[in-house]
C-alpha cells in the first residue's frame, strides 16, 4: 500500500504521526511511505533521516492526498484539506467527530473511509491510541494549573504544593481515567490536596488503592461536584463517554460560586469540554476568563511537548497501521474488532453510532459494508 505521513497543520502542533523507524517498518512489509516535506521538524526527525529509513520526501499535502491509498495524521484534517480527501481513501487520524459537525459532514461527503484513533477500543474498554496521549495531557493538566495560578497569568497566587505552615492548593479532577489518574499523581507529587471523582465505583475502589494519601476519589454527583469547586483552585476535566460528546458537568452558575483567579484545565474539550463556559483555544492563545476563573481548553495539548509525544504515540498507533496497510481496512476490520470501532465514517455513511447522535445523522452498522 501506498502510505502518506501529512505534516500537522493546526496551531503550534509539533507530532508527527510515524518516526523514521516506522517508515522502516512500513518499508519492511512492502510498504511505499511518503512523507511531507518537513513533516517531522518539530519532532527531532528531518527529511534526511525519512530518506535514510526508506521514506519517499514529498513536497505538498496535495501530492500525499492525490498518491497515498492511506493517509495519516495526528490530529483532525483542517478546512483547506477537506477537498483533497479522496474517495475510498483511508484517513487513520484522531478525530473527535461528535464535537465537529462540519467536519462530519466532510468526511461524509467524501466517501473515505475515516478510521479514528480515539475510538479504537480494546475488550477491556481501554483506549489504545488514546492512552498515550491521555497520559501526557493529564500530566500537562497540572502544569498548566500550577503555572495559571500564578498571578502574572491572572490567577488566584496560590502556590500548588503550598510551604510549610502555608496550607496547599486544593486541585478537583473531574473524571478518574487516563487523563484524571495522571493529573491527580502530577498534583498528589507537588503537594497539593487533591479530589477526584469519577461515577464508576470500580475505578474509585482501583484508585482509592493505588493512589497516595493526599488523593481523596469521590463519587461524582452534581451535589459533590457544587461542594468542590467553591474550594478548588484548580478544576480539572476529564470525563470521556467513548466516541461521544461530552457531558456538561460545571454549569455557569456553579462557575459563579469559585474563587475568582481559580483555573479550570478541561482537558475533554477535544470532545466538546465538560465545563458549561469551554470553548476551544490553542497553544497561542491558551486561556481566556468567565465569572473570574481562568479556563485553558487547548485540545492538543501534547503537541506542545511533541519530542516526548510523537514517541508515545507512535509506538501505540504503527501495529494499527501496519495492519491497516497489510490487510486493506476491509479484512483488518474484520479480523481485529478494535480496528471496527475505530471506523466513524465510511463510503458516505456514519458508522459511529454515538457520532451520529451527536448530529441527528443516519447510523449505519459497518457490518453493512464487510
Ligand atoms: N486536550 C487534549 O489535548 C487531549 C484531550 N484528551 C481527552 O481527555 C478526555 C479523557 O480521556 P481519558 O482519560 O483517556 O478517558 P478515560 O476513558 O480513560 O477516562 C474517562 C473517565 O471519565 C469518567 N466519567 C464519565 N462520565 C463521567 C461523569 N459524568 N462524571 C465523572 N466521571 C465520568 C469515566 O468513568 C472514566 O473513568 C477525552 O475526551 C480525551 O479525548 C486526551 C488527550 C489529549
Ligand atoms: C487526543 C488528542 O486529541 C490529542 O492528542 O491531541
Ligand atoms: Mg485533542
Amino acid at each position: 500500500m501506498i502510505v502518506g505521513i501529512l505534516k500537522e497543520i493546526k496551531t503550534a502542533e509539533n507530532r508527527v504521526c510515524m518516526t523514521p523507524a516506522g517508515v522502516e517498518m512500513m518499508n519492511h512489509h512492502d510498504h511505499t511511505v511518503l512523507v511531507e516535506k518537513d513533516a517531522g521538524l518539530n519532532s527531532g526527525f528531518g527529511d534526511a533521516d525519512y530518506a535514510e529509513h526508506g521514506a519517499v520526501i514529498v513536497a505538498t499535502p496535495q501530492e500525499i492526498y492525490q498518491r497515498a491509498e492511506m493517509v495519516m495524521h495526528v490530529k483532525e484534517p483542517l478546512p483547506s484539506e477537506y477537498d483533497l480527501i479522496r474517495q475510498d481513501q483511508i484517513v487513520f487520524t484522531y478525530l473527535h467527530l461528535a464535537a465537529a459537525e462540519e467536519l462530519t459532514h466532510k468526511l461524509v461527503k467524501s466517501g473515505s473511509i475515516c478510521i479514528a484513533y480515539e475510538t479504537i477500543q480494546k475488550v477491556d474498554g481501554s483506549l489504545p491510541l488514546l492512552t498515550p496521549m491521555s497520559e501526557v495531557a493529564g500530566r500537562m493538566a497540572t502544569q498548566q494549573g500550577a503555572k495559571y495560578l500564578e498571578m502574572a497569568q491572572g490567577g488566584l497566587g496560590v502556590l500548588l504544593g503550598g510551604v510549610p505552615g502555608v496550607d496547599p492548593a486544593t486541585v478537583v479532577v473531574i473524571g478518574g481515567g487516563v487523563v484524571g489518574m495522571n493529573a491527580a499523581k502530577m498534583a498528589c507529587g507537588l503537594g497539593a490536596k487533591v479530589y477526584i471523582v469519577d461515577m464508576n465505583l470500580d475505578r474509585l475502589r482501583y484508585l482509592s488503592d493505588v493512589m497516595p494519601s493526599n488523593c481523596i476519589p469521590l463519587m461524582s454527583s452534581p451535589a459533590t461536584l457544587r461542594k468542590l469547586v467553591k474550594e478548588a483552585d484548580v478544576v480539572i476535566g476529564a470525563v470521556l463517554v467513548a466516541g461521544a460528546k461530552t457531558p456538561k458537568l460545571i454549569t455557569r452558575e456553579m462557575l459563579k460560586t469559585m474563587k475568582k483567579g481559580a483555573v479550570m484545565v478541561d482537558v475533554a474539550i477535544d470532545q466538546g469540554g465538560c465545563f458549561e463556559t469551554s470553548k476551544p483555544t490553542t497553544h497561542t492563545s491558551p486561556t481566556y476568563t468567565v465569572e473570574g476563573v481562568v479556563h485553558y481548553c487547548v485540545a492538543n495539548m501534547p503537541g506542545a511537548v511533541a519530542k516526548t509525544s510523537t514517541l508515545a504515540l507512535t509506538n501505540a498507533t504503527l501495529p494499527y497501521a501496519l495492519q491497516i496497510a497489510d490487510k486493506g481496512w476491509k479484512r483488518a476490520i474484520q479480523e481485529n474488532n478494535e480496528i471496527k470501532l475505530g471506523a466513524n465514517v465510511v463510503k458516505g455513511k456514519v458508522t459511529y453510532k454515538a457520532v451520529a447522535e451527536a448530529f441527528g445523522l443516519e447510523y449505519t452498522p459497518i457490518d453493512q459494508f464487510l
